[in-house]
């Protein structure tokens, strides 16, 4: 196993941070960890790093007990949002940085760095400085910096997250198939569900300290276990069990709240004994899909996200009277929606 947490805890005064984690990281594997701001993914990525100690629990490491190593010991490699790279320094000297404290033969050095350039795909830059650099670019040489000195283990604290949205997704492309060279443990600490299900192997989804659920991209989004996890991965319509658009569908609706996904509600312009009645509210076009908000008179409206296939198909328009169904939703019981 790549790194295993057990049951570990960090408490910061009153606030527990992690409360009662455990996590096993499969070696080779790319592992995001997924929750909204304050939910303890950055705390429990500083509790595999050693730069927190857990109050309780243990972290393993490559098999062996890490729990009282310092970051040093640990072998591990970081990026952090904010690109530390030295200034002063070129990209060749900040990838060759860990490498030279080492007092590595120059020779090595110089091949090593060589091929971690060729490796982020910066050849040509070798000689630049950081300022020389834009933001992706110098995301990629402090992620050659971290691997220069091959670590076990690689940590990564939302870095992409000071980039803009198209170089955000340029670089977690780009982040997978360098991983599936590579093939170093990995944890990702982000807050992006999109970017999680893109780049990791599995998705580790936090909320208030805790694990909700552990599972892959699929897993999670096709098979949520709690309400949290349906609604932080994607955007959910939550409707009463007793709504109109469940009485004549096969759902299962038995707890009192149903879940449903916006793109698992189907529109048909002629009613059936499955279908509940409805008026489109509004219709909003975003290019590549289009949202129809429904009213179904009973005090319920739905938002339902429909390809530009189905929309043309259906030729929907504003005030239109349409037939829904849902083709897939999820009830849990009170308990875990509270
Ligand atoms: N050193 C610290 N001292 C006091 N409180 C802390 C410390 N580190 C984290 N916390 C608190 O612990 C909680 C969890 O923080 P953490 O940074 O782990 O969350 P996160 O899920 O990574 O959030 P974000 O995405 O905003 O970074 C927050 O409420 C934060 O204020």
């Amino acid at each position: 196993m790549g790194i295993q947490v057990e049951n570990a805890s960090k408490q910061f005064g009153d606030f527990l941070a992690v409360d009662n984690v455990s996590l096993e990281v499969e070696t080779g594997s790319l592992v995001a960890l997924l929750g909204p701001s304050g939910s303890g993914k950055s705390s429990l990525l500083r509790l595999i790093a050693g730069l927190e100690l857990p109050d309780s629990g243990k972290i393993y490491l490559t098999g062996r007990d890490a729990t009282h190593e310092t970051v040093q010991q640990r072998k591990i490699g970081f990026v952090f949002q904010h690109y530390a790279l030295f200034k002063h320094l070129t990209v060749r000297q900040n990838i060759g940085f860990g490498l030279e404290i080492r007092k590595g033969d120059k020779r090595k050095v110089k091949a090593r760095v060589d091929e971690l350039l060729e490796l982020i795909q910066l050849k040509g830059l070798g000689d630049r400085f950081p300022s020389q650099l834009s933001g992706g670019q110098r995301q990629r040489v402090a992620l050659a910096r971290a691997l220069a000195v091959e670590p076990q283990v690689l940590l990564l604290d939302e870095p992409f997250g000071a980039l803009d949205a198209k170089v955000r997704k340029d670089l977690r492309a780009w982040l997978r198939r360098l991983h599936d060279e590579v093939h170093v443990t990995t944890v990702f600490v982000t807050h992006d569900q999109e970017e999680a299900m893109e780049v990791s192997d599995k998705i580790v989804v936090m909320n208030k300290g805790r694990i909700e659920q552990i599972g892959s991209p699929a897993e999670v989004y096709d098979r949520p276990a709690t309400p949290f996890v349906m609604s932080f991965i994607g955007p959910v319509n939550v409707l009463p069990s007793d709504a109109r658009l469940f009485q004549s569908s096969a759902i299962d609706a038995t707890h009192p709240q149903v879940y449903l996904r916006p793109r698992d509600v189907e529109i048909q312009t002629e009613g059936d004994s499955t279908t509940a009645p409805a008026k489109v509210s509004r219709l909003i076009h975003l290019g590549w899909e289009v949202q129809a908000e429904l009213d179904f008179g009973d005090g319920n409206t739905i938002n339902a996200h429909l390809s530009r296939e189905q929309f043309d198909r259906l030729d929907l328009k504003p005030k239109q009277d349409v037939f829904v169904k849902p083709k897939d939703a999820r009830s849990f019981p009170l308990a875990q929606t509270a």
